[in-house]
């Protein structure tokens, strides 16, 4: 079972090279394979031409071929790092771009509220990043097996029992670091969440959303030791490991000081001795330095190379990460709404754990009508739009389009038959046009639509008259010296910008208005209300207010209570009843007869 999720982040891996930079992956590979190739030859060389040195014959050849190999030698770091670094961008392009389509395929949202899952997808986008780093890993164990390879056989040849030794030695270093490189992958991952939250805080420290409130609380100390601890928590963890780490090191390091001593004394008093020539002392020397560092960087890449793969084990997951909701595979088309929309004894909850939010809804959205859900704060109005899109399922019960049930069809489809504006209405940093065209890509092209739209919603007037029109940026953010680059809308203006993107869907069958004038002044509110209503015509309305005078013109309201339709009717037959939403309608109204009263 674990085999599997490893072999496919290695298929993973190889598909991403093979697509990302097959051209500077395969030259990375030859400087590669040069790089091990290269020393040996120089120290065969070396001993080749001492030996010529001490005896007679022409040297000629060796000292071309060795200035030649030297200069080969010295080139090619530089070409292996331009390769690396070249191989590592295109990597980290494709991998990131591979990442954000897959997390983009996840048409729900359940996922995005998932802490676990959002910790993984951070360890992920370190595995895009470090995708380079661990082709580099591959290649580095290559190189050092090669250079390995041919040292081990040139001391084979000299001394057989120090070759055994200097491998022996290598096994303990390589299972120590081993050791501690899954030490260290596992202490950075477990970490991640920490680092979640301190990024949380410090978004809110230096964020404008949040600063009135902490100026004026005089919360600022208290978040900032909020994020302290978090960065406190994650530092104590990552040193306790590299404490480890350095007495694990400094074992290893007398280990190969002391093998590399004992071989420097043998090969001394062998040639004292008469057994070894001037040129075998030399590629000794030779072979038992490149052995010791190839054994380091073997060991090295090895225990990096299990880091990285535990980084892109983490992406290749995200990237097979089944879709939250299921999509059949020949879903069933969305027709244009002609009948409506029947929910049918939905229940649903945000997770096992939670309470159940809806327990039972029936309703009837009939085509063509306009339909307004009321009811008290956390009653479930705005989890039944979330419904109404598919951005989540209903736990039991079904939600009908004409019939078809939204779990058979594709949530893509689905979704180009709705607008919305939603209660949490979008601020995007960027111009106003875009800011409303955002609602329908397609009229970014046509200025006249997205004029239209900005009219409905009461906006027009204020972005013709910014210092740039529809093009000037509706954030400071992207302030770039010039004062009319960018400018800051209030709150209702903002809401009313959001109005207008979802009005630019004005060929939707269902528009979905959660709360579209909560922040409205009462002049704006009642225009908006009546530039909705002749837009309406025609559409399938689900209109979401607290300010019950703003649906009483609905042809069809429904109250919730405690997840359950406790209401419905029109608003003269519901006062007639005389039930909850009587009540709260002569509650609000009361408020403003005292006022007009007085
Ligand atoms: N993403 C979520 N995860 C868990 N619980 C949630 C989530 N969103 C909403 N809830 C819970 O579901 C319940 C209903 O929330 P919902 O936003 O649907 O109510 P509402 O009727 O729209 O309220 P309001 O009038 O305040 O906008 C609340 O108890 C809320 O805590």
């Amino acid at each position: 079972m674990r085999d599997q999720p490893r072999s496919g982040a290695v298929r993973q891996f190889a598909g991403l090279v093979g697509a990302a930079a097959p051209g500077v992956a395969a030259a990375y590979v030859a400087v590669t394979v040069a790089e091990a190739v290269v020393p040996v030859l120089l120290a065969w060389l070396t001993k080749l031409l001492l030996d010529r040195l001490a005896g007679t014959g022409p040297i000629t050849a060796y000292v071309v071929g060795l200035a030649a190999l030297g200069v080969i030698a010295a080139s090619l770091p530089r070409i292996s790092l331009f390769l690396s670094n070249e191989a590592s961008r295109r990597l980290s392009a494709v991998a990131t771009e591979r990442l954000f389509a897959a997390t983009g395929r996840l048409v729900g949202l359940r996922r995005f509220e998932d802490p676990a899952y959002l910790d993984r997808l951070r360890v992920a986008r370190r595995g895009c990043d470090n995708a380079g780093q661990l082709l580099d890993g591959v290649l580095g164990l290559g190189r050092g097996v090669l250079l390995l390879a041919g040292f081990i056989g040139s001391l084979l040849v000299l001394s057989p029992a120090m070759t055994v030794v200097l491998v022996c030695a290598a096994v303990p270093m390589l299972v120590a670091e081993l050791y501690l490189a899954r030490r260290r992958a596992a202490a950075q991952i477990g970490v991640e969440p920490n680092h979640r939250r301190e990024y949380f805080y410090s978004q809110l420290l230096t964020g404008t959303q949040a600063a009135k409130e902490i100026r004026l609380f005089g919360t600022g100390g208290f978040l900032r030791t909020l994020m302290m601890r978090e960065r406190s928590t994650a530092d104590t963890a990552i040193r306790r490991m590299e404490r480890r780490e350095v007495g694990g090191h400094t074992g290893l390091a007398a280990l190969t000081a002391v093998v590399a001593g004992a071989g420097l004394i043998w090969a001394a008093l062998a040639a004292r001795r008469g057994e070894l020539s001037l040129g075998d002392v030399s590629i000794f020397l030779a072979a038992i330095a490149s052995t010791q560092s190839g054994l380091a960087m073997v060991v090295a890449t090895t225990a990096n190379l299990h880091a990285q793969g535990m980084f892109f084990a983490a992406y290749a997951e995200i990237l097979r990460t089944p879709p939250d909701l299921p999509v059949p595979p020949v879903p069933v088309p969305v027709p244009s709404l002609r009948q409506g929309i029947r929910l049918r004894d939905v229940w649903f909850r945000y997770d096992e754990s939670h309470p159940w939010v809806l327990r039972g809804v029936d309703l009837l959205l009939p085509a063509g009508s306009t339909v307004a859900l009321v009811g008290l704060n956390g009653s479930g109005k705005s989890t039944l739009v979330k419904l109404l899109c598919r951005l989540y399922d209903p736990s039991q019960g079904t939600i009908g389009w004409d019939g078809v049930d939204l779990r058979d069809a594709d949530p893509a489809q689905l979704r180009t038959r709705i607008g919305a504006v939603f209660q949490d209405f979008m601020t995007y940093d960027v111009s106003a046009a875009d800011n409303i065209a955002l609602g329908d890509l397609t009229a970014r092209d046509d200025p006249g639509r997205v004029e239209a739209a900005a009219a409905g919603a009461g906006v027009h007037s204020v972005l013709r008259e910014l210092p740039r029109g529809y093009q000037t940026m509706l954030t400071r953010a992207f302030f770039d010296g010039d004062d009319e680059a960018g400018t800051v809308l209030s709150g209702g203006q903002w809401q009313r910008v959001a109005v207008a993107r979802g009005l630019l869907r004005e060929g939707c069958d269902l528009m979905i208005l959660d709360e579209p004038s909560s922040g409205l002044d009462p002049q704006a509110e009642h225009e908006l209300h009546r530039s909705l209503r002749t837009a309406r015509l025609g559409r399938t309305n689900l209109l979401i207010s607290h300010r019950l005078s703003a649906v009483r013109d609905a042809d069809l309201i429904y109250v919730l209570r405690d997840g359950r339709v406790a209401e419905t009717g029109d608003h003269s037959s519901l006062l007639a009843l005389d039930g909850e939403y009587a009540r709260l309608f002569r509650l609000q109204a009361a408020g403003y007869a005292q006022e007009v009263g007085s």
